[in-house]
């Protein structure tokens, strides 16, 4: 395990990044961090102001920052031709070539009750959390692995950071899914099943990357991962809770809010030890292996370790989700069927007895 620990698999340095939120909560502390380890960043997101104060932040944070590189593009990633412009553009602006480093972190909540919710929030949902992630998904892989058999002889020049020797570091597409995609509970049909589609892209993608590697031995492999963050303390955050109901926030009071910073810093470290799915705080990373299935572990030890800590959450969970149907029966018979949120008197006095 020591040795598994100890090497960086997330190097960063003089490397370039993509990310995708990157003006705001969690994707902005990412920036800022990397920024800190060395690496050139660009970040997208559709509101050019928030994008303008946001670069100026991360790059505030340049180790260097004599050479070190930053840009901000304002794209809606909804949108599959956008998420193509937008790899158009990094890759002109980085010397015609391909970024190291994709980080998918824009995304949104709109958590309610499934049958107070119109029909076009689902597809809203959708679009704003697993095709923004999808479509820069397409844009970035396609730039990766379209690799012509002419390009692929040899090239060293063909990526931006070939070592001298061994295989040249590899390439990371990271998703940003949720706690939530592991364990959902009342309130958030909108959500959930889009942060958990992206979960089912990453294992396969994942999969499928194996046949370019192998096809393309000493091109950059590339590496999927998802990240799984619980509640993060952004300014989205509570715009969610203005909406979210107060049934749905009595069944997440158990969790604490972390800060982006602390969100950005464990999904990094999670990274440079080379895990595939991360989590970022006890709960999760419990609850997750409870639901690994085939996805990869990393290695013996961690599968080892997954397989026991995993099959006492498989008998832990039987009495997690019992805990929270009852509490979800209690609110309907206390309260009716509404789950409150804050705009009616009712639900403000709700709110008092919670906090309380
Ligand atoms: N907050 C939380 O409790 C949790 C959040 N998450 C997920 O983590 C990620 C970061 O969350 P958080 O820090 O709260 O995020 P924020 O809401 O603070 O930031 C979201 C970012 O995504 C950008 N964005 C949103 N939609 C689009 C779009 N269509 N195209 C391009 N950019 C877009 C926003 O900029 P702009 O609006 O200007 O486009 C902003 O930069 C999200 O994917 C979120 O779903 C996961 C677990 C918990
Ligand atoms: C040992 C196992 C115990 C399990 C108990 C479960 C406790 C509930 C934790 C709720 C966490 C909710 C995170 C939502 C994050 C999110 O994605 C939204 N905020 C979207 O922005």
């Amino acid at each position: 395990m020591g040795n598994l620990m100890s090497r960086n698999e997330f190097p960063v340095e003089g490397r370039t990044v993509v990310i995708t939120g990157g003006s705001s909560g969690m994707g902005l502390e990412v920036g800022r961090q990397l920024a800190e380890k060395g690496a050139n960043v660009v970040i997208v997101a559709r509101g050019q102001e928030k994008l303008r104060q946001g670069i100026e932040y991360i790059q505030a944070g340049a180790l260097y920052p004599q050479s070190q590189r930053f840009h901000q593009i304002s794209a809606d990633l909804t949108s599959p031709s956008d998420a193509v412009r937008v790899m158009d553009e990094v890759v002109a602006w980085n010397s015609s070539t391909p970024p190291d480093i994709v980080w998918c972190c824009a995304g949104s909540a709109l958590p309610t009750l499934f049958i107070d919710t119109p029909v076009a929030r689902f597809h809203n949902q959708m679009d704003s959390n697993y095709f923004t992630g999808m479509h820069m998904a397409h844009a970035t892989l396609r730039r990766w692995l379209k690799i012509s058999p002419k390009d692929a002889a040899d090239d060293p020049s063909s990526h931006s950071c070939a070592p001298t020797n061994g295989p040249p570091p590899a390439r990371h597409l990271i998703f940003t899914s949720t706690f939530l995609a592991f364990y959902s509970f009342a309130g958030w049909t909108p959500y959930s099943p889009s942060k958990a589609a992206l979960r089912g892209l990453s294992d396969t993608l994942s999969q499928e990357m194996n046949l370019y590697a192998a096809a393309h031995p000493t091109e950059p492999r590339v590496r999927v991962h998802t990240v799984f963050p619980a509640t993060i303390l952004s300014e989205s955050y509570e715009a969610e809770n203005l909406i979210k109901t107060d049934l749905s926030k009595m069944l997440e009071e158990g969790d604490e809010a972390q800060t982006p910073q602390v969100v950005a810093a464990k999904s990094i470290r999670g990274l440079e030890t080379g895990q595939e799915l991360v989590t970022t705080n006890l709960v999760t990373w419990l609850v997750k292996r409870s639901m690994l299935g085939g996805s990869v572990r990393g290695g013996f030890w961690r599968a080892l370790l997954d397989w026991i800590v995993g099959s006492l959450m498989a008998l832990v969970m039987i009495f997690v989700r019992d805990d929270m149907d009852r509490k979800v029966r209690a609110w309907g018979r206390k309260y009716g069927d509404s789950g409150m949120n804050g705009d009616n008197k009712s639900a403000r006095s709700v709110k008092g007895h919670l906090q309380a």
